[in-house]
C-alpha cells in the first residue's frame, strides 16, 4: 500500500476531468479539490478534446444522463482511451435498471476503461453475477465478493473496485481488501461518487492502477474513519461538512496509523 501517494497527489495537483451526475457534481467537485487534486467538469462535447487534453485523468460517472449525456461521455472515454489518460468509470445503479445496463455495456464496447469503481449490485451486474441491487444501492446477494471483482476485472480487462464495508480492489491476479470506512457513507448520497473520482485522481500519480486505486480507497475510507470516530454521536449531515476538512487536513502518518487492509 502506497500511502506517501497522498502525498504525491498533494504536490502533484493533477487536474481530473469529471462528467458527474447532476445530482452529486458539487461533492464530487469539492471532494477532489479538497483531496488535494484540481477539479474541472463540462457538459459540451464541443470542448471534450480540450478537456481531456489539459487533464492528467477522467472519470466518467453514469449516474444520470441523457440521450446527448451518453453521446458524450462516450467520446469522452474514445479521447481518454487516444490520449492515454487514466479513465475511471462509476457505473450507477447498472445492476438496478435494465436501461442503464444496456447503456453500459455499448459504452464498454467503445473504450477501455483503466478502473470501474462501484457497489457489488453494480459490479455483479458487469460481472454478469447474479444479485439484486437495489437503486443506486447494492442491495443483497450470497455471493462471494472477492470472487464477483475478480470475475468482472477479468471479464472488463481492467482494475475494478467493489466498495462497500470492505473495498475489495483487484486487477484479476493481485487482489487487496481494505477494512476501513465507517457506515456514515451511506448516510451520504455521492460518497461512492466523491471515491470514483478520487481515485481517478490517484491514477493520476501512479501509473500502477491497481496501486493507485487501493491507496485512494484507504486514503477514503481512512479518513472518514477517523472523522466518525471523532464523534460517536455524529449523523450525516455534519459527517459530510468534517469529512470536507479531513480530506484537506489528514496526514499520511495519521493515515498509517488506522490502515487496515489484507
Ligand atoms: N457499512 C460501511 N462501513 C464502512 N465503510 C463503508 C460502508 N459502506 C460504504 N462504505 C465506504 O463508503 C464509500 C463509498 O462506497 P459505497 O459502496 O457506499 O458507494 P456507492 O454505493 O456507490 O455510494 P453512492 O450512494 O454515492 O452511489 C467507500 O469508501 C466504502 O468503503
Ligand atoms: C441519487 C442518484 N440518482 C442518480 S445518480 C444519484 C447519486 C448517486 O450516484
Ligand atoms: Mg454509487
Amino acid at each position: 500500500m502506497k500511502l506517501s501517494l497522498l502525498n504525491d497527489l498533494r504536490q502533484q495537483n493533477p487536474i481530473v476531468f469529471n462528467i458527474s451526475n447532476f445530482v452529486t457534481v458539487q461533492d464530487v467537485a469539492n471532494g477532489i479539490n479538497a483531496i488535494g487534486a484540481s477539479p474541472i467538469m463540462s457538459e459540451e462535447v464541443a470542448e471534450a478534446d480540450e478537456m481531456v487534453q489539459l487533464a492528467q485523468a477522467v472519470c466518467l460517472n453514469l449516474g444520470a444522463f441523457t440521450e446527448p449525456q451518453i453521446k458524450h461521455i462516450k467520446v469522452t472515454g474514445q479521447l481518454a482511451n487516444k490520449y492515454h489518460k487514466p479513465l475511471v468509470i462509476d457505473p450507477v445503479a447498472v445492476g438496478a435498471v435494465a436501461y442503464r445496463a444496456k447503456v453500459a455495456e455499448d459504452l464498454l464496447t467503445a473504450f477501455q476503461p483503466d478502473v470501474i469503481r462501484g457497489n457489488a449490485g453494480e459490479i455483479a451486474a458487469l460481472a454478469g453475477v447474479d444479485w439484486q441491487a437495489k437503486g443506486i444501492d447494492a442491495g443483497s446477494g450470497s455471493g462471494n465478493l472477492v470472487s464477483i471483482a475478480q470475475s468482472c476485472a477479468i471479464k472488463r480487462r481492467c482494475t475494478v473496485i467493489l466498495s462497500g464495508p470492505t473495498d475489495v480492489i483487484t486487477d484479476g491476479k493481485r487482489t487487496v481488501q481494505v477494512l476501513n470506512g465507517t457506515p456514515l457513507f451511506q448516510t451520504h448520497v455521492g460518497s461512492g461518487d466523491m471515491l470514483s473520482s478520487i481515485v481517478a485522481a490517484f491514477c493520476a500519480v501512479d501509473p500502477d492502477y491497481f496501486e493507485a486505486a487501493q491507496t485512494a480507497c484507504l486514503v477514503f475510507a481512512g479518513i472518514g474513519q477517523r472523522v466518525a470516530q471523532s464523534d460517536p454521536q455524529m449523523g450525516s449531515g455534519t459527517f459530510i461538512i468534517k469529512l470536507m476538512d479531513a480530506l484537506q487536513q489528514t496526514t499520511v502518518a495519521q493515515l498509517e496509523e488506522l490502515a487496515a487492509y489484507d
